[in-house]
């Protein structure tokens, strides 16, 4: 399992190089789990976002625990696990024993979301804090400083599949200009070809993409193709 300063540090290697996508898992063909894994990675990623859903914050289930630890063994992808629950604290410790490298609870559940960024990080992973569309930045509140990853959700979370909110890109560019920031801007629901640039262009330096990925049949064009119109947004080539 990767330790919490060689994850620091590749977060750090992504806010400072090109914006990319990183695979959701959630849009990918579940009977082959294993071969879509291997497939996104041999295609260039190298962020898997894995949605956690308990049918109570989002109206929908998802995967869990061992289906985490069965990814971990897997590959050597930073997992991005995103906790849609309505009770994080019960369960990071473990998700981190299973293998996530970046553990991502919600604004709408937690008051004061710094002793829980605090405990993921301690546990030695990444800690990321989100919001949904209706969610102001206000509610963040004073843990915005403490997080290593803002996540700012661009669907009601729940499903994969929805059409990208444009209020995450008023949320971004207000979070990638707040001075002295210290956490990587990630973006998620909605991202494709049309969306990707936006998103790079409002500060984002992760999207994480299920259907505009896993719905293609080339892995790598759909990698390849999100993350130059994400890179070409920002100015780069
Ligand atoms: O967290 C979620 C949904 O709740 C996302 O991570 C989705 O998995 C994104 O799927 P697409 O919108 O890219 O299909
Ligand atoms: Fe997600």
């Amino acid at each position: 399992m990767a330790s919490a300063a060689s994850i620091l540090d590749t977060l750090r290697r992504l806010r400072a190089g090109a914006p990319q996508v990183a695979p959701s898992l959630l849009a990918c063909d579940f009977g082959h789990v294993a071969d879509e894994v291997r497939r996104v990675e041999a295609a260039g990623a190298t962020v898997l976002h894995l949605d956690i859903m308990d049918g109570h914050f989002v109206p929908n289930l998802s995967i869990g625990v061992p289906v985490v630890r069965a990814v971990r063994k897997l590959t050597d992808l930073v997992l991005d696990v995103h906790l849609m629950l309505d009770n994080p604290a019960e369960y990071v410790q473990a998700f981190r024993e299973a293998g996530a490298d970046s553990i991502t609870v919600h604004a709408e559940v937690l008051p004061d979301a710094r002793p829980l960024l605090d405990r993921i990080r301690r546990l030695g992973a990444a800690a990321g804090l989100s919001l949904n569309p209706p969610t102001p930045l206000e509610a963040l509140g004073p843990a915005v400083d403490e997080a290593d990853m803002i996540l700012v959700m661009s669907v009601m979370p729940g499903f994969g599949g929805q059409s990208f909110d444009p209020v995450a890109l008023e949320k971004l560019a207000a979070l990638r200009d707040r001075p002295g920031r210290g956490y990587l801007l990630e973006v998620d629901g909605g991202v494709n070809d049309e969306t990707a640039g936006p998103c790079a262009a409002a500060g984002a330096d992760l999207l994480v993409a299920g259907t505009a990925v896993f719905g293609g049949d080339d892995y790598q064009e759909r990698i390849a193709t999100l993350n130059a119109h994400a890179r070409s947004a920002r100015g780069g080539a």
